[in-house]
């Protein structure tokens, strides 16, 4: 039988869902006021999870990190995923893109299953859907220029910097760094700028989709605002689809148009940002923002 770790003592209510798992790689989607009034408009989803079980371990030492998950995140759209810490919304978010294998259920990029994909055509998914994470070294070869990394990120293939100089020179300015930074290596910039950095690898490669996990969860407050500042701004101008993961809910409620709460590797509650907020509707969530002095409940957005 497959061990269950407790991580915390929330209550074994069930999900409050707009939408069932079934719709999410279909139809959930649409404004706020569509979705409450019981009409979702018929939006596909760029990704999503369908019915998501992702173990860790065997035997008696086996840990269910997802449960059943299902979400999805439509184009120009962004999902918030929030819980408390072993929640697993870093697992979520490896297995949107492939690095973590799902026991069972499925991973849907534009309506197509990728989550049996191996070797190319693996990569080619991870091409299309760009995880940004807290530690920018994990996407930062620190032996390559920042210079290099963006110009892999354009073209895998030819990942010559001064083949693509212009291209290299515009995402640094994108992130507000100069062109310069291009000739550096990662250890030659603080972290607020690595992370900068790792915003313009990623965006390079052009993708669907960007997971951003706790990007700013290792940066000083005044850094981790102009981080979230650039990462909100890029989001209208260049209508990112994003899942965005982060334990301040202040920050998620901030940029995302609907929000998951997770809680023991399940969603406890989903649907838009604004009526999770103002109205939670599972105990969970309730508890969850109740914790946060900055969220009497029933405060409005
Ligand atoms: N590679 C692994 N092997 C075994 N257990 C793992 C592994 N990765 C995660 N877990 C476990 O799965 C659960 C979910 O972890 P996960 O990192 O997804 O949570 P999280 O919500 O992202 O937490 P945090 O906010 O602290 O990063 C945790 O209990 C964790 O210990």
């Amino acid at each position: 039988m497959e061990a269950r770790r407790g991580n915390d003592a929330a209550p074994e209510a069930p999900a409050v869902r707009e939408g069932s798992a079934a719709e999410v790689s279909t139809v959930r989607g649409g404004s706020a006021a569509e979705v409450s009034a019981g009409e979702p408009a018929a939006v596909p989803m760029r990704l999503a999870a369908e019915n998501l079980t992702v173990v860790f371990g065997h035997g008696s030492r086996a840990h269910v990190a997802l449960d059943d998950v299902s979400v999805g995140v439509a184009e120009g759209t962004t999902l918030g995923l929030v819980g408390e810490s072993g929640s697993g919304k870093s697992t979520l978010a490896k297995a949107l893109v492939g690095l973590v294998r799902p026991r069972t259920g499925r991973i849907l990029l534009d309506g197509a299953d990728v989550s049996a994909l191996r070797g190319a055509r693996l990569a080619a998914v991870r091409r299309r859907v760009q995880m940004i994470s807290q530690d920018p070294y994990s996407s930062l070869n620190p032996r390559m220029t920042v210079g290099q990394a963006i110009a892999e990120a354009i073209d895998p293939r030819r990942a010559d910097h001064r083949r693509h100089a212009d291209a290299v020179t515009g995402w640094l300015e994108t992130v507000a760094l100069d062109g310069d930074a291009a000739a550096r290596y990662p250890h030659e910039f603080s972290g607020g700028q690595r992370q900068r950095i790792a915003i313009a690898r990623a965006l390079a490669a052009e993708p669907e989709v960007v997971v951003a996990d706790e990007i700013t969860s290792a940066l000083d407050c005044s850094v981790q605002a102009e981080v979230l500042n650039l990462l909100a701004g890029l989001r209208e101008r260049l209508r990112l689809t994003m899942v965005f993961i982060s334990h301040d809910l202040a920050v998620v409620r901030h940029v995302s148009d609907e929000v998951a709460v997770m809680n023991r590797g399940r969603i406890v509650e989903y649907g838009p940002c604004r009526r999770v907020y103002r109205s939670p509707a599972h105990p969970y969530t309730r508890r969850l923002l109740g914790s946060v002095p900055a969220f009497p409940l029933q405060e409005s957005r």
